[in-house]
């Protein structure tokens, strides 16, 4: 399958210098995507850039409609997601404007519809591993080539905001449950991502130390702006420089992935083909018609 990079642009981050760049809107069995989606390329690759919270921050975590940008993305031939997020940290080394590869993810969330699946047809797809690591090793060194701080591994704490945690529960996220990031959109984008058989890794910018550290004021909107504004040509740069290391030629360049991540429904779907619901099964074509 020709690899197509879909950049999923967070906190701060609404455009993108593509070359031939259009924006397009995409509709889906799951509504319309967050915002239109940049089209165009990059060292020749084809890439999709979708602004998570749609230009001019509209939507907030706990309403985005992560099925409908997953489901767009992949409506639009992509094979391979890079998430840009911005997080608090609950480590001092991991400092604002650093970057943290996130391998895992703890799901705190609570109101957000979390699965394309359902009555009608039941799939159970591994998470064991919520990023590719492939991707996220590619997008590693597209960090590191920025001359940025990065982290490879951490684990990210999805919150359901939309406001900040409190001192109480930022000192258990990281004190008990030894997470190193927090943010509030990580999930269900991931789980989504594994579902629709994508490739998915999230580089997270650290903005600020939420609530947890002495010393330090608590996490508030205008801290969280200023490290954005500080570091978002570095966020921009790094969407940049990933399409060189996942291109034709590159040794990122490689569907099947090793890890499974596009084919992750081989074994997923339990509801007996006499069983399933029509009406699910055809909007389920959308991100699952390999196996159905
Ligand atoms: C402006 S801080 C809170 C906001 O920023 C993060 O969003 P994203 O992951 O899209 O960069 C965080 O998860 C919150 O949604
Ligand atoms: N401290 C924090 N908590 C949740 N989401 C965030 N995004 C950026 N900083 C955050």
């Amino acid at each position: 399958m020709a690899t197509h990079l879909g950049l999923i642009g967070g906190s701060g981050l609404y455009g993108l210098p593509l070359e031939g760049a259009e924006w397009r809107e995409v509709d889906t069995p799951w509504g319309a995507p967050s915002d239109a989606i940049l089209t165009g390329t990059l060292d020749g690759l084809p890439v999709s850039f979708l602004p998570r919270h749609g230009r001019g921050h509209v939507h907030a975590p706990g309403e985005l409609p992560s099925r409908a940008n997953v489901a767009a993305l992949k409506a639009l031939g992509v094979t391979d997601v890079l998430s840009i997020s911005a997080v608090g940290s609950f480590r001092e080394a991991m400092a604002p404007g650093h970057l943290v590869v996130v391998d895992q993810i703890v799901d705190r969330t609570v109101a957000r519809p979390a699965s394309f699946f359902g009555t009608g047809c039941v799939a159970h797809v591994s998470l064991a591993q919520p990023t590719c690591p492939r991707l996220s090793a590619l997008a590693a060194e597209a960090a590191e080539a920025t001359g940025a701080t990065v982290h490879r591994g951490g684990t990210y704490l999805c919150m359901e905001g939309p406001q900040f945690s409190s001192r109480a529960e930022s000192r258990i996220w990281r004190d008990s449950w030894g997470c190193d990031v927090i943010g509030m959109t990580a999930m269900p984008e991931a789980r989504l991502a594994r579902e629709a058989e994508l490739c998915y890794a999230i580089v997270a910018m650290v903005t600020d130390y939420d609530s947890w550290l002495e010393g330090h004021g608590a996490v508030d909107v205008s801290a969280v702006l200023a490290v954005l504004a500080a570091n978002v040509a570095r966020g921009r740069d790094l969407a940049l420089r990933l399409p060189g290391r996942l291109g034709p030629d590159a040794p990122g360049q490689a569907h099947p992935c090793p890890h499974g991540c596009d084919r992750a429904l081989d074994h997923a779907v339990m509801t007996a083909p006499d069983r399933r619901d029509p009406s699910l099964v055809e909007r389920l074509r959308a991100v699952a018609g390999r196996v159905l």
